[in-house]
């Protein structure tokens, strides 16, 4: 893979921050090595001694003295060695991806840690986009991506995709507007990179298949293009075993993965990573350097000793007792449906993440519903133009959530709907 081509500009402009190497430098060396370089604070002015926290299962993550001095002070760019080393073999566990044995020019998986999965994408997205790209995508999508995309002025391609995800005949469609012989012709207009949410898409709750990923990934690689799997609702998969991903069938290293601990962890803590090949992540810790420097190493090592503790078996027993809880929330809602919107919408049952994706049959557009009507009957659910590349264009479709509200809530809600659909399409 040449990853140069990929680069923006002002990616391939950053370099190693001095500064930071030194510290980075300084917190491998053994505690003997006497340091006036780094312009480290000294954490015995820090107001904070220790910490106890109490985790559900009777454990405590315990931050004494010494720990709590480093918990307090700045760390790697890259992430806390401990929590990267546990999160990569957990990656090797989970996806076996082929890279995680390539030399690191020709892809070897490497790991970051972000502030949320939100920064991976957000660093990831001005790491490859110049303004004019095309940029292949599923809508609708996530509003942070578009959020984080747009501006960049790029050129957003949809994708058509249904409950599977990405249609994979869809997307050849697409590219036949350019010959796989072409891409790299300089003045090329060919999209470099496709961005899916591949598990419980947002807002669509639709999972794509093993098969079409295969085909996702062999068009991606007929065209030279880069695939960004944005996965925070991996560990939401309602049903076993669980789908492969792109990165598990990553042969080439055109893989780029966000996942997050925001859904099974803390959304709070900020905690989020991006794995993919060796010199596109070493870019994005680049840009960490010159911005964050670092995502919270506070709640890096909490989440570390936690994970350690744990193993990955306790992790992904914990991982069990959030499915059970989101699954049944899904029930709820999908029985809610059945019962006060039959008729009147339109859905698929998810088999994963935490959203129920409608259209509300007779009505054009959702956004004076749910912004004035529903908000009225103190009910917030989101109008489905805010995940469209053009936002302003009518959308029959709502985004309803379920990972908060009580199946009493949630039917509560759904009555609403039905009452307030029935009487906006006989008006
Ligand atoms: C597909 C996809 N990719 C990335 C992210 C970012 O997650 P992170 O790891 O926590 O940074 C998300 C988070 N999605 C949302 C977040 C959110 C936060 C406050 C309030 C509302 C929110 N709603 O509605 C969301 O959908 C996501 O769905």
């Amino acid at each position: 893979m040449n990853y140069a081509r990929f680069l923006t500009a002002v990616s391939a402009a950053r370099k190693p921050s001095p500064i930071r190497m030194l510290t980075e430098l300084q917190q491998r060396s053994p505690p003997s090595l006497i340091s006036l370089a780094g312009g480290a604070p000294n954490p015995n002015t820090f107001p904070f001694q220790s910490a106890s926290i109490t985790v559900r299962n009777g454990q405590t993550v315990t931050f004494d003295e010494v720990t709590m001095k480093r918990a307090l002070q700045y760390s790697a760019s890259n992430g806390i060695p401990e929590l990267l080393t546990w999160m990569k073999n957990l990656q090797k566990n989970l996806h076996n991806p082929p890279t995680a044995s390539y030399s690191p020019e020709s892809g070897q998986m490497e790991m970051c840690v972000t502030t949320g999965s939100q920064e991976g994408l957000c660093k990831v997205f001005e790491m490859l986009v110049n303004p004019g790209d095309n940029v292949l995508l599923d809508a609708p999508t996530y509003s942070g991506t578009l959020a984080a995309l747009q501006p960049l002025g790029c050129n957003l391609i949809n994708v058509p995709s249904d409950q599977h995800g990405m249609i994979p005949a869809a997307l050849k469609e697409v590219l036949s507007r350019w010959h796989p012989s072409e891409v790299h012709k300089p003045g090329s207009t060919a999209p470099k990179i496709l961005y899916t949410i591949p598990n419980g898409g947002n807002p669509t709750g639709a999972s794509m298949t093993a098969e079409r990923k295969k085909e996702v990934y062999e068009l991606a690689r007929q065209y030279d293009m880069l695939i960004i799997e944005d996965d925070p609702y991996y560990f939401l998969q309602f049903e076993k075993p669980w789908a492969p991903t792109f990165l598990s069938m990553d042969v080439d290293g055109r893989i780029i993965r966000t996942d997050s601990f925001s859904k099974i962890l803390s959304s709070g803590l900020r905690i989020g990573f991006v794995t993919g090949p060796k010199p596109l992540v070493d870019r994005v810790v680049l840009h960490i350097q010159a911005s964050t420097m670092h995502t919270s190493t506070f709640t890096q090592l909490m989440v570390s000793q936690l994970l350690h503790s744990w193993g990955q078996e306790g992790f992904l027993q914990h991982i069990d007792r959030v499915i059970e809880f989101y699954r049944k929330q899904r029930d709820a809602m999908i029985s809610s449906a059945d019962k006060w919107l039959k008729g009147l919408s339109e859905w698929h049952t998810p088999s994963a993440g935490m959203f129920l994706w409608m259209k509300l049959k007779g009505i054009a557009d959702t956004q004076q519903l749910i912004m004035e009507k529903a908000l009225e009957k103190e009910v917030l659910l989101v109008p489905g133009g805010v995940f469209m590349i053009n936002s302003s264009e009518p959308c029959p479709y709502v985004r309803a959530a379920f990972s908060l509200s009580t199946p009493e809530q949630i039917d509560e809600v759904l009555l609403f709907s039905g009452k307030e659909n029935k009487n906006t399409s006989s008006s």
